[in-house]
């Protein structure tokens, strides 16, 4: 099982995705996503320059220390690049495994813990009305658990809220990064009256998810937390920037909303004092950007000691070869919450042919050896890459903010 090839295809089928693509001798090869939004090509540097030309020649049955020998090995640990670029290789090594082994690669994990993935699905809207619709025509489709935010008035461009009526949302949507002025005192007093509506229109069943975006303070989000609890929550998501995860105390004290986190995060130590404190609920971290299945199964198994489960994240820029990694992840691991899901545009679908399905609310696996994701290199040679940068937050005083 020696690699005999180790290469990046950069596409851009509505938006931008790195995907990397490792050979064998016996021509089995296997995909990973390298994708890290806005910052692709600081991926694509490092995997060109510094890994790839190490793997060749390498046993692909070898997941475990290659996943070390490019870690430690690296000397300079951590860090989005970094991760997301041994995400990629853990991803690609992973589904050679799997597909050596001709099995799909949930049966390697462990084999099947449920039948069906929960799903949860975007409702936006410039307004409380507009969300409404958008849940209404979600339920309509099956979801049984939708995230929901909804325009400010007063604030001029919201996060999740596509620009124009009827567009799809994609937050990199400029060359360079988009100025957008956010201000927390009109946002903290708008949001329960958003969770009021949906629950008086929608009833009790339906679980609500609602993404902060890191825009709160410990207080400010222990408010927020508080305010909303009579609408009980399945989550209340990244309420604060979590680099110190010590602010995660305060809120825990004060409210009994669940509390989600980790999408940015990328390694084991960045969940350590969330975890064993309990101050969490559901970690976030995708397969992309936390070293592939091989450290991500060792956080899911330590938040499983917490009764913590995951909600992988699962936005538009991971792509389809991350979501259908991520199924086989969340069809076997014991401590499953939900999974994001933010359709991918048809174009997407089409460079990569995948056998997961999406019904009635739920992810099902498909049963193909390995993720069960390819890529259609000739059509994603059609696709050229173009810059994309994420918008950047201001106060209403000027003031750089979390975005
Ligand atoms: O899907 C979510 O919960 C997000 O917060 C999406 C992020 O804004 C997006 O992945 C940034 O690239
Ligand atoms: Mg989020």
């Amino acid at each position: 099982m020696k690699i005999s090839d180790a290469y990046l295809i950069v596409s851009s089928p509505g938006r931008n995705f790195v995907t990397l693509k490792i050979v064998t001798e016996s021509g089995t090869y296997g995909i990973g996503d390298a994708t890290l939004n806005g910052r692709e090509m600081a991926v694509v540097a490092y995997l060109e320059e510094h890994v790839l030309p190490a793997l060749i020649g390498r046993d692909a049955s070898r997941i475990e220390d290659i996943w070390h020998y490019l870690y430690r090995g690296a000397y300079w640990r951590r860090g989005p690049v970094t991760m997301a670029a041994i995400s990629a290789v853990d991803l690609a090594l992973w589904d050679i495994k799997a597909k050596a082994a001709d099995m799909p690669l949930y049966q390697l994990l462990g084999g099947k813990s449920r039948e069906r993935v929960m799903t949860y699905a975007h409702c936006t809207g410039r307004d409380i009305e507009g969300c409404l619709a958008e849940v209404e025509r979600h339920i309509a489709l099956g979801y049984r658990a939708v995230r929901v935010q909804a325009g400010v008035p007063g604030i001029a461009t919201i996060y999740g809220v596509a620009k124009r009526e009827g567009e799809r949302y994609e937050p990199a949507d400029a060359e360079l990064p988009a100025e957008h002025v956010w201000s927390t005192e009109k946002y903290l007093n708008h949001v329960p009256k958003l969770f009021a509506a949906v629950r008086e229109r929608f009833g009790d069943d339906i679980h609500l998810l609602h993404d902060v975006h890191h825009r709160l303070t410990p207080i400010e989000a222990a408010r927020l937390g508080k305010a909303v609890e009579p609408y009980h929550l399945f989550w209340l998501e990244d309420c604060v920037p979590a680099e110190n995860q010590e602010s995660f105390r305060l809120i825990r004290q004060h409210t009994t909303t669940p509390l989600a986190v980790g999408e940015v995060f990328n390694s084991i130590h960045d969940y350590r004092e969330l975890l064993e404190n309990q101050w969490i609920d559901y970690i976030r971290t995708p397969l992309s950007h936390g070293g592939g299945i091989t450290h991500v199964r060792r956080i899911a198994d330590l938040a499983g000691l917490y009764h913590v489960r995951t909600g992988f994240h699962g936005p538009t820029d991971l792509s389809p070869v991350c979501l259908g990694a991520a199924v086989h992840f969340d069809t076997w691991v014991p401590n499953f919450g939900i999974q994001e899901h933010m359709p991918h545009t048809p174009e997407t679908d089409a460079v990569f042919p995948h056998d997961y399905r999406f019904e009635d609310g739920h992810f099902l696996v498909g049963e193909s050896p390995g993720h069960g994701v390819d890529i259609d290199e000739s059509r994603a040679a059609q696709y050229p890459y173009k810059r994309a940068s994420l918008p950047v937050n201001r106060l209403e005083d000027g003031t750089l903010w979390h975005w």
